[in-house]
């Protein structure tokens, strides 16, 4: 058995459906935001959640300065945004397409998400091509009358609640 390689790597995690989230930073560096999939929790004492940023990325320097960031959970309807924050895209043009709010720390909390994390950066690991930033949570804002998005097979699919 060899090794993958990266497409047969990429080919084997596009059947791993994922939440897909807007992360936002503002702070002495300025305002950014991206579109990521890889989020996940990671305990609940403190409560964290780590996020996987490309260190190629245009805004890797503004989430390395800042230290601090909201992780925004998408919502049905949201797939052109989440686009938007993909990549390429002028960042002014990424945060005028939507409503914002703010929470404890001043990153942009995206009005209409599943669910907001306010968070600090506790920690970051490299790995690869990738930072892994661990996210201590200072605050949550939740949406209770969305549905869910979900990004799996390279595509987007909405996630129906029953209750709303
Ligand atoms: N973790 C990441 O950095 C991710 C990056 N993307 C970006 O969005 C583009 C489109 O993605 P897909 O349409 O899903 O097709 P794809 O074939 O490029 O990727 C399939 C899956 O492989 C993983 N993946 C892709 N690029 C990766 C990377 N550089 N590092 C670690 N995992 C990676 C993700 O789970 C992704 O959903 C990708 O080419 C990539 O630039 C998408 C998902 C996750
Ligand atoms: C559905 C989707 C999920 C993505 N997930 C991630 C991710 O988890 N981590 C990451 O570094 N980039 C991810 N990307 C790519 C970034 O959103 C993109 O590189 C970022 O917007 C920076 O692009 P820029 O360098 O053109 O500004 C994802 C893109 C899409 C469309």
């Amino acid at each position: 058995m060899s090794v993958p390689s990266q497409q047969q790597f990429r080919d084997a995690m596009a059947r791993l459906g994922a939440a897909v989230n807007i992360i936002t930073t503002d702070g002495p560096a300025g305002m950014a935001g991206f579109t990521a999939s890889a989020v996940c929790s990671v305990t609940d004492s403190p409560p964290t959640l780590l996020v996987c940023l490309n260190r190629a990325a245009s805004v890797w320097p503004v989430f390395s300065e800042n230290r601090q960031l909201c992780v925004n959970t998408l919502a049905a309807g949201h797939e052109s945004l989440s686009n938007l924050f993909g990549g390429k895209t002028p960042m002014a043009e990424r945060f005028t397409a939507a409503e914002w709010r703010y929470g404890v720390t001043g990153c942009p909390r995206l009005e209409g998400a599943v669910v907001s994390f306010d968070c600090r950066i506790s920690q970051t690991v490299s790995v690869g091509t990738h930072d892994i930033l661990f996210c201590e949570v200072m605050e949550i804002a939740r949406n209770d009358d969305t549905h869910g998005l979900v990004w799996f097979d390279r595509g987007y699919h909405q996630l129906m609640r029953p209750a709303c």
